[in-house]
């Protein structure tokens, strides 16, 4: 279980999140809904360790989290994988794809299974590419590729489809499910997109600051 508990996160002076309760449970896809501006993203990444709260405390299977960003455990921090709305943003230009999927295992010292390029659908010759020389849609085949690359227990996908056409869209959902399917992953999915969510997810709870 992927739980927080008593979750405030606030900006300046602003609140955004004020003692927010959230459990994600292995092997579930649990959407996200809530108006613009009301915390999703802030939760997402609190719950990937990249954002340390004012106050509560977030537990990855049962272990409470004492560090965030490069302090947490490498153990909590690659067993949860979040994916963000514009991959542009989340790579190093100057890497190939093969570069940027290969980058985390390296780091970690986990084996990279090349099937994983196949699963989103990256033929070898975009492989050798850099970001500027593919599009939106296949560089964030990449990204997932790069998450799923990991094993994570939990993945978090923060309108992680809202720049793509609805093919890649499809594509990546399906990639997502069977995923969870395999590995039973519990999966957060964020999207302004109602009727998506409620393809995507089991169930869809309401944000709650
Ligand atoms: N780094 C930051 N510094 C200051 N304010 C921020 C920061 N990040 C987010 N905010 C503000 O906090 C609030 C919550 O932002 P967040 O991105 O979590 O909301 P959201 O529900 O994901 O919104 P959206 O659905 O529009 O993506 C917003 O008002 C936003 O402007």
């Amino acid at each position: 279980m992927l739980r927080a508990d008593g979750i405030t996160v606030r900006y300046g002076r602003r609140t955004v999140l004020d003692g927010l309760a959230f459990e994600l449970e292995p092997g579930a896809i649990v959407g996200l809904a809530g108006p613009s501006g009301c915390g999703k993203s802030t939760l997402a990444r609190v719950l990937a360790l990249m954002l340390k709260p004012a106050s509560g405390t977030v537990s990855v299977d049962g272990t409470a989290v004492r560090g965030w960003r490069q302090r947490a455990p490498r153990a909590l921090r690659t067993g949860v994988a979040l994916l963000y709305q514009q991959p542009r943003l989340a790579v190093d230009p100057r890497l190939t794809l093969r570069a940027i999927v290969a980058e985390p295992c390296a780091a970690n010292r986990v084996t990279l299974d090349d099937g994983v390029f196949d699963r989103v659908g990256l033929t070898a010759d975009l492989l050798t590419r850099r970001p500027h020389e593919v599009s939106d849609g296949q560089l964030q085949r990449a990204c997932l590729a790069r998450a799923l690359a990991m094993r994570p227990r939990y993945l978090l996908c923060d309108e992680m489809t809202s720049m793509l056409d609805a093919s890649t869209q499809a594509l990546l959902v399906g990639v997502v499910r069977q995923y969870r399917e395999e590995s039973g992953a519990g999966v957060l999915a964020i999207s302004h997109d109602d009727v998506l969510l409620r393809r995507w997810a089991d169930e869809t709870r309401p944000l709650h600051g």
